[in-house]
């Protein structure tokens, strides 16, 4: 099975430090989400990927070999983004069969399926398409390219609500009947929440979080009610973040001592990925410099 291994992967724009030494393993055959703050660097991790930077130390090896400078490698790595560019006056068809001339092959079916699903006729241009439409062609060819790692960074950019939810079904199918490696970087935690199954979370320029989503989503509490109680009840586990209000407590945990009887005035629920990433990443964003 292929993958992808981060190795202390740094990258410094002069004196900023946006990445400090990323690792984490992109297996085969998953749908990951990439999370992330504002500037936090997930479009500088997948253009490192794929060669459109380059890392300042460390390295991205796919099966074991760098990616950088390896066509070999590069033919089997996809990044769809807002920055792709395609030739002046091209129709979406041509772009088509241009992915196919680089890549090899392309899915001509599902293009075709896609392009009914969107309501995009492939006869247009691209450039006289409306943003959204634009973002439409690049999911279509995204979805269409046969390589085993496709990074989607922001793919939902300037999809209404109907479009984002035709693409989410559309991933989850082409996903389930062909599966190969997604890798979606987006601030909509809520809409990816129940397609993606691993999350990882880039703050302060290294990983914070490298987690299934069924297990966090198991693991995640909010504890409310007077703050004694509560931290008695907690006995000193790690929270994420406490809120105190007059003399009441709310705390974020991934560690609530479930087998403790909880006492009479404190509430314990779930939390969902969105509020957990939400108080991961309170303090995080652009990274300071040192
Ligand atoms: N080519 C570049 N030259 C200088 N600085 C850069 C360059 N590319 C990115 N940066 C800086 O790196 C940091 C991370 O940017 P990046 O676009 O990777 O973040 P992001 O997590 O994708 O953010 P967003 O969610 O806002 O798209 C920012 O501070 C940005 O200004």
């Amino acid at each position: 099975m292929s993958k992808l291994e981060f190795k202390q992967v740094t990258r410094n724009f002069g004196a900023n430090k946006v990445l400090r030494g990323v690792n984490m393993t992109w297996e085969a055959g998953q749908l990951y989400g990439l999370l992330g703050r504002n500037g936090a660097g997930k479009s500088t991790l997948m253009k490192i990927v794929n060669n459109r930077l380059f890392p300042t130390a460390g390295k991205v090896l796919l099966d074991g070999k760098s990616v950088t400078e390896n066509a070999d490698a590069q033919n089997r790595i996809f990044l769809m983004s807002a920055a792709m560019l395609y030739p002046g006056d091209s129709r979406i068809e041509q772009l088509f069969t241009l992915t196919r001339e680089m890549y090899g092959s392309f899915d001509d079916e599902l293009a075709a399926h896609l392009a009914k699903a969107f309501g995009l006729d492939p006869h247009q241009r691209f450039r006289k398409l409306s943003t959204g439409y634009r973002t439409i062609a690049k999911l279509i060819i995204a979805l269409c390219v046969p390589c085993e790692f496709v990074m989607l960074d922001e793919p939902v950019l300037g999809l209404d609500a109907n479009n984002r939810e035709i693409f989410y079904q559309e991933l989850a199918n082409t996903f389930a009947s062909k599966p190969r490696t997604f890798i979606i970087a987006s601030h909509l935690i809520e809409e990816i929440e129940n397609l993606v199954t691993h999350v990882f979370v880039l703050d302060g320029g290294t990983i914070t979080l490298d987690e299934d989503v069924a297990d966090l989503t198991a693991k995640g509490r909010v504890v409310t009610g007077p703050t004694a109680l509560v931290h008695e009840w907690l006995g000193g586990t790690c929270t994420l973040r406490e809120v105190a209000l007059g003399g009441m407590l709310t705390a974020y945990t991934l560690d609530a001592p479930l087998e403790k009887p909880v006492p009479a005035g404190v509430t314990v629920g779930g939390m969902d990925l969105q509020q957990m990433y939400l108080e991961l990443t309170r303090n995080g964003g652009e990274v300071d410099e040192a």
